[in-house]
């Protein structure tokens, strides 16, 4: 595996792949073009903000399976195009979370007190005091557009500073609003009542130029705005025009439309202040979302879930926490069903039973599943991502069914898979520790380890099929390790489980077909 480094990311990441034996070659400032050249022989790229991983850069990539985000936004990278192509967006959204939140109120208080202009003032030997009459932030609103991870830590600051705060969030509860503090409004009564505005959205489609001529003709005169989430967010020509004119007293932007930007009309005004997306520039944040990044690009490569996949759903550490121990299991009843199977598969039933009936979310175990099966008979890459959209696509069709009640089992995930020859239902269950195993074959009770090689024979329950299975394998040097029958009635059909150590050649598996009362064999190998 190999993976490209870009836009200076901590060692401490790279020492992260290094140390699970990922190849890594770290080049910096790739122009589009340069990236494309040399995008081919990676399984996967890391990038902050700087490199843009587009539709053009994915298409010149067979190998990829992977992008990291070191950092939160991923505008710099074409999710949807990810997405078709089966390749994982991974995001490290909290490693540098206090580090913007710490930039905002550094902002925020430049701001108020003029700190840039006074420092440069002072130091081209100018003893001015009258220039910087500041303002305070005690007793003063501050409104937040976007409540999240650092628009709260903004909120909790602000309170510490005696503001009183306000936010807009429609896609946050109001308890979690009361729980900070914050009192949710319109957007525009925020632009009505606050003396600071501060943004913490992402940039979307709907959001571009929020802040524009309009939005600050409803706001007080004299408000002071910072942006340190999205260049885009705020309309710089609209700023210029709503500072110069005094309606904005300050602003203070981290965030460009157009980065790296080093000449704006803006950088013209004595009450405007900037710094070059500094937000996530501290050290603790950057070996954060180093570290971070390169473990989830690490498991992403494994085929592993990750934690923070912007282009799957991604999982809170709660419900990783509950379905984690069954994803193992799911993916290998998959692979189980791939190798029962003949013809083309049609439909997917999966009941979850028991404890996994109350789980607050099964979809993603249902992914594994259809991943698990899909990935063993498809020459195509499936992976998390595009498992149900591959499985869409062929028609297959997918249902999940709960069922509180399961006897013997804590929780039991059985899978009923249909294809055009026939139709195939396993069960499995995690025993004590989260040991995965198969209870039932089509219907009947076994105890199988979802690990290694194994014959799975149906056949009728009579007299001397097993020892002639067994001098056949036997013939050809493969060692049984373990051998279990299971059977509804004396006498009727039966299945026959045996756990081999090594591959059964195709002709012996022809030659165990032939003994009359064989039903069929299959070897199935997780
Ligand atoms: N300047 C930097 O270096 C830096 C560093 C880290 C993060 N960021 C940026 O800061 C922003 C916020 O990051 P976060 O980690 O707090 O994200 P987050 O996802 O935790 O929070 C974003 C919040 O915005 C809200 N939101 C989304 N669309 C909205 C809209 N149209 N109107 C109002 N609210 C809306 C969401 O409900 C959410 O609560 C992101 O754009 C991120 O890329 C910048
Ligand atoms: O990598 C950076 O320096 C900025 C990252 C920041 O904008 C983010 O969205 O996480």
């Amino acid at each position: 595996m190999k993976v490209l480094v870009t836009d200076n990311v901590a060692q401490e990441g790279i020492d992260v792949l290094l140390r699970e034996g990922v190849g890594v070659e770290v080049r910096n400032k790739l122009t589009e073009d340069e990236l494309c050249a040399v995008i081919s022989e990676f399984d996967g790229i890391i990038v902050r903000s700087a490199t843009r991983v587009t539709a053009r850069v994915m298409e010149s990539a067979p190998n990829l399976k992977v992008v990291g985000r070191a950092g939160v936004g991923v505008d710099n990278i074409d999710v949807s195009t990810a997405t078709e192509r089966g390749i994982i967006v991974v995001n490290a959204p909290d490693g540098n979370t206090m580090a913007a939140t710490e930039h905002t109120m550094a902002l925020m208080l430049s701001l108020a007190r003029n700190l840039p202009q006074a420092d440069a003032r002072l130091k081209s030997g100018v003893w001015d005091k009258k220039a910087f009459v500041g303002v305070e932030l005690r007793n003063k609103c501050l409104g937040i557009l976007g409540l999240g991870r650092i628009g709260s830590g903004v909120a909790r600051r602000a309170h510490a500073m005696e503001m009183d705060v306000v936010a807009y969030d429609p896609y946050i509860t109001e308890e979690r609003a009361r729980d900070l503090g914050v009192t949710l409004l319109p957007l525009e009564e925020v632009f009505r009542k606050a003396d600071f505005i501060t943004v913490h959205m992402p940039l979307t489609k709907e959001n571009y130029h929020l802040l524009d001529d309009d939005a600050f003709a409803k706001m007080k005169d004299g408000v002071r705005i910072i942006n340190c989430a999205r260049g885009g967010i705020v309309d710089e020509e609209a700023l210029y025009r709503a500072l110069v004119s005094g309606k904005v007293a300050g602003a203070a932007l981290d965030v460009f439309e157009k980065e790296p930007q080093t000449e704006s009309p803006l950088f013209s005004l004595p009450n405007f202040i900037c710094t070059p997306h500094l937000g996530a520039s501290t050290r603790e944040a950057q070996v954060s979302v180093a570290v971070d990044v390169a473990e989830e690009v690490i498991a992403a490569l494994r085929g592993e879930l990750v934690k923070n996949a912007v282009n799957i759903p991604s999982l809170k550490p709660d419900i990783l926490k509950e379905i984690g121990p069954y994803l193992g299991l799911a993916e290998k009843l998959g692979r189980f069903h791939a190798q029962l199977l003949a013809g083309r598969l049609k439909r997917i039933e999966v009941t979850y039973s028991g404890e996994l009936a109350r789980f607050r979310q099964i979809d993603p175990l249902t992914t594994a599943l259809v991943k698990g099966l899909l990935d063993t008979i498809l020459q195509e890459r499936v992976n998390y991502v595009n498992a149900p959209v591959i499985a869409r696509n062929r028609g297959i069709e997918i249902s999940q069914t709960r069922v509180d009640r399961v006897e013997d089992y804590v929780g039991l995930l059985t899978v009923k898979a249909a294809s055009s020859e026939g139709e195939h239902e396993l069960a499995g269950t995690l025993f004590r520790g989260n040991d995965p195993r198969v209870v039932f074959i089509d219907g009947y009770r076994v105890d199988a380890v979802t690990e290694g090689h194994m014959l799975i024979i149906p056949h009728i329950d009579r007299p001397r099929i097993i020892g002639a299975v067994g001098t056949l394998i036997g013939q050809h040097d493969v060692n049984i390790a373990a051998m279990q029958v299971g059977r509804k009635v004396i006498g009727g059909r039966a299945v026959m489980v045996l756990m081999i150590d090594s591959p059964v050649p195709p002709e012996t598996l022809e030659a165990i077909r032939r003994v009359d009362g064989i039903l069929d064999v299959r070897m199935v190998s997780l």
